[in-house]
């Protein structure tokens, strides 16, 4: 199934994923799972902890055997019925989320590693400039245990990228970085694998990584894709109510479905769901499409709290006909004299759901 150069299409897929499966334990089983990633893509994982992120990332590199279905890597398959390749000689880099450095060997050394069958000069050559690459030049006869944490992070990606693996998969690989430190080593990274035409799969937890990092996200849900596709998509369009909540705040507001058109409190919003007439429905508004509005007619609701947060503020109001607090964002400075706030809802951003 592993696809050949063909005519107009383009290249066809680096990798590719068809019907993978794995059972582990009773309690887990992970796929099938299809997924094809074309070469030079940036490919962010992301789930919430135990979906199985870790385990498809283990099933390409090989250290994880499938149950059925097949892996193939450059047209050449990896895994399928009968056939099993090694995770060396996968042509496949990986960096572990504790970058798994051999403490025992210099940071020049970590990333000679996996050349031991070049030629010695050819070898040299290119640590070397992967050391240029990643800026660690300097640190070269260091142990890893004297270099930072993002230093680490760095050299663990220049052993992966030293074979010029077909792709490179990423386990959290920022994660183990304090915040400010994990934003620019992510830059830095992304620059990295762009500068050096890779193909990779960086596994996240983190919804907001997921969004910013690379060409493509790939959320997953007990053992499953849920959606594929550009972070601002998913974002924007989920498939679902678990994607939809998976990356943004929602206030859940009940309704009907009728005639096209989602009918709440807050108004009537036109939407397509497959679901029979007079069906409950619910509304999904950011709190951010709660927007303050001086109009007479506008909606309206008491001011409950009020939290300022520097560049926004949140508000919880009570409205008539809601049940719950309505949870506004907004980045005006209000002036609320009386504890009531007239308000709308931008319409182009409410999602409409089944109920159940
Ligand atoms: N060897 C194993 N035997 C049985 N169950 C396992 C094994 N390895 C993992 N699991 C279970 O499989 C599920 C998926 O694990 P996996 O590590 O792939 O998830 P993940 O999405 O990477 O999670 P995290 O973000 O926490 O790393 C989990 O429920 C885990 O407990």
């Amino acid at each position: 199934m592993a696809q050949q150069p063909h005519g107009d299409e383009g290249p066809g897929p680096v990798l590719e994923v068809v019907k993978l499966a794995r059972r582990l334990g009773p309690g887990f089983a992970l796929g099938p799972i299809d997924l094809a990633i074309e070469p030079k893509q940036i490919v962010c994982l992301v789930g919430h902890s135990g979906c199985g992120k870790s385990t498809l990332l283990r099933l390409i590199a090989g250290i994880e055997q499938p149950d059925s279905g097949t892996v193939h890597l450059d047209g050449r398959e990896l895994a399928g019925s009968g056939v099993f390749v090694e995770p060396e000689t996968r042509n496949i880099g990986f960096v572990f989320q504790d970058y798994a450095l051999f403490p025992h060997l210099t940071i020049g050394q970590n990333i000679m590693f996996g050349l031991r069958k070049w030629p010695g000069e050819e070898a040299r050559a290119r640590v070397a400039m992967l050391l240029e690459l990643t800026a660690l030049s300097a640190m070269a006869d260091r142990y890893p245990h004297m270099l930072s944490g993002g230093e680490q992070q760095r050299a663990a990606l220049a052993r992966a990228l030293a074979p010029q693996p077909s792709v490179v998969l990423m386990d959290e690989p920022f994660s183990n970085l304090d915040r400010d430190l994990r934003e620019r080593v992510r830059h830095d990274t992304i620059a990295l694998l762009r500068r050096t035409g890779t193909t990779a799969i960086i596994v996240t937890h983190d919804p907001e990584e997921a969004l910013s990092t690379g060409d493509r996200v790939v959320l997953m849900r007990s053992g499953r894709i849920v959606q594929s596709g550009a972070g601002r998509d998913l974002h924007d369009r989920p498939a679902d109510r678990y994607a939809a909540e998976f990356f943004s705040v929602f206030n859940r507001i009940p309704g009907t479905y009728r005639n096209g058109q989602l009918h709440t409190a807050l108004g009537v919003f036109p939407c397509r769901l497959d679901l029979a007439e007079d069906s409950p429905a619910l509304a999904f508004i950011r709190p951010q499409a709660v927007c303050p509005c001086l109009a007479e007619n506008a909606l309206s609701g008491s001011v409950r709290s009020r939290s300022f947060r520097g560049e926004i503020e949140q508000l919880e109001l009570n409205v008539e006909g809601l049940e719950t607090p309505l949870t506004m964002r907004t980045t005006q400075r209000l002036h609320i004299h009386d504890g009531r706030l007239r308000f709308r809802i931008d319409p182009d951003t409410v999602l409409a759901f089944a109920a159940s």
